[in-house]
C-alpha cells in the first residue's frame, strides 16, 4: 500500500488556546490556565468515478487534486482515493474521490466498499472511444444493482477532449443520453493544461450540489461509521504484480 500526500488539510481541526487568568493568581503560584478547545468539523463527501478502463478516471481525479496530470499512470486495482478540501460559500468541505478500477478483474474484491454511502457519482467516458460511452447503461445499471441512492448527484464526463480529431462521440449525442438520465454533460480533458480550471469548475460544481444536498448519510462519517477524517490519499494495491494478479500488457498506459 502507497500512501501519497496530496490531501490539503484533515477534517477535524483543533485549535488549543491557553488563557491565563491573572486575577485568581497569588503572587507567587503559577498562573491559573484555562484551556479552551475549539473543535471544528468539516464535511467529507464521497464521489466515486466509474467508467471503463483507460477513459482517464485517474488522470481526472489528479488533475483535480493534485493540479496537474500526472506523468504516469497505471490502471487501477481496486480503488485509489484522492482528496482534495475545498472552501464553497465559506464552508470547508472534502471531497473524497474513489477511482474506481475500470478493468472488471480488478473492481471484483472491491465492488461492494465502493458503493457504501456514496454522496455523489461521476460516469466518464472517452470522447474518442465509442464502446466506453457505449458502456454508460451498463454502469448505471451497476449503480442501480447496488440500490444507489437515485437523488444523489451524477455528473456524466466525456474526457480526452484534446484530441479533437479523433472525437468519435457526437455531443448531441452524449447530451441527450445525459438529459434522459437527468445528469449535465461535461466534455473535459484532464492533460490540456488550458482545460484545469474546466477539470476544477466540474467538481465544483459537483461540490456546491453536495453542500446544498441533504446527504441521506452523515457526510461527517464515512464507509461503516468510520471517521476518515485522518485519511489521506491511499493507493490501494497500485500494481498488478503487488496482488499477485497478471498485467495485462495491452492495458498498459501510454502516459
Ligand atoms: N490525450 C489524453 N489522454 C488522457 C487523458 N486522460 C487520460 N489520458 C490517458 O489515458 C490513459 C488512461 O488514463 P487513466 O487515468 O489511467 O485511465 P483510467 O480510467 O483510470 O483507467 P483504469 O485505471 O484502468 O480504470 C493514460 O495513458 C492517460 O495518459 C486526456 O484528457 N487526454
Amino acid at each position: 500500500m502507497k500512501v501519497e500526500n496530496l490531501s490539503s488539510s484533515h477534517v477535524t481541526d483543533s485549535d488549543k488556546t491557553s488563557k491565563v487568568d491573572e486575577k485568581d493568581a497569588p503572587a507567587n503560584a503559577s498562573p491559573k490556565v484555562t484551556v479552551i478547545e475549539k473543535q471544528t468539523q468539516r464535511r467529507i463527501f464521497k464521489i466515486i468515478v466509474i467508467g471503463d478502463s483507460n477513459v482517464g478516471k485517474t488522470c481526472l481525479t489528479y488533475r483535480f487534486c493534485s493540479g496537474k496530470f500526472p506523468d504516469k499512470t497505471e490502471a487501477t486495482i481496486g480503488v485509489d482515493f484522492r482528496e482534495r478540501t475545498i472552501d464553497v460559500d465559506n464552508e470547508q468541505i472534502k471531497l473524497q474521490l474513489w477511482d474506481t478500477a475500470g478493468q472488471e478483474r480488478f473492481r471484483k474484491s472491491m465492488v461492494q466498499h465502493y458503493y457504501r454511502n456514496v454522496h455523489a457519482v461521476v460516469f466518464v467516458y472517452d470522447v474518442t472511444k465509442v464502446s466506453s460511452f457505449e458502456s454508460m447503461p451498463g454502469w448505471i445499471e451497476e449503480c442501480d444493482r447496488h440500490n444507489l441512492n437515485k437523488e444523489i448527484p451524477r455528473i456524466l464526463v466525456g474526457n480526452k477532449c484534446d484530441m479533437s480529431n479523433r472525437v468519435a462521440v457526437n455531443t448531441n449525442m452524449a447530451q441527450k443520453f445525459a438529459d434522459s438520465h437527468n445528469m449535465p454533460l461535461f466534455e473535459t480533458s484532464a492533460k490540456d493544461d488550458e482545460k484545469a480550471n474546466h477539470v476544477e469548475a466540474i467538481f465544483m460544481t459537483l461540490a456546491h450540489k453536495l453542500k446544498n444536498s441533504k446527504p441521506m448519510m452523515s457526510p461527517y462519517m464515512s464507509t461503516r461509521g468510520r471517521d476518515l477524517s485522518n485519511v489521506q490519499v491511499v493507493k490501494v494495491g497500485k500494481t498488478a504484480q503487488g496482488l499477485g494478479i497478471e498485467e495485462n500488457p495491452d492495458n498498459k498506459c501510454a502516459c
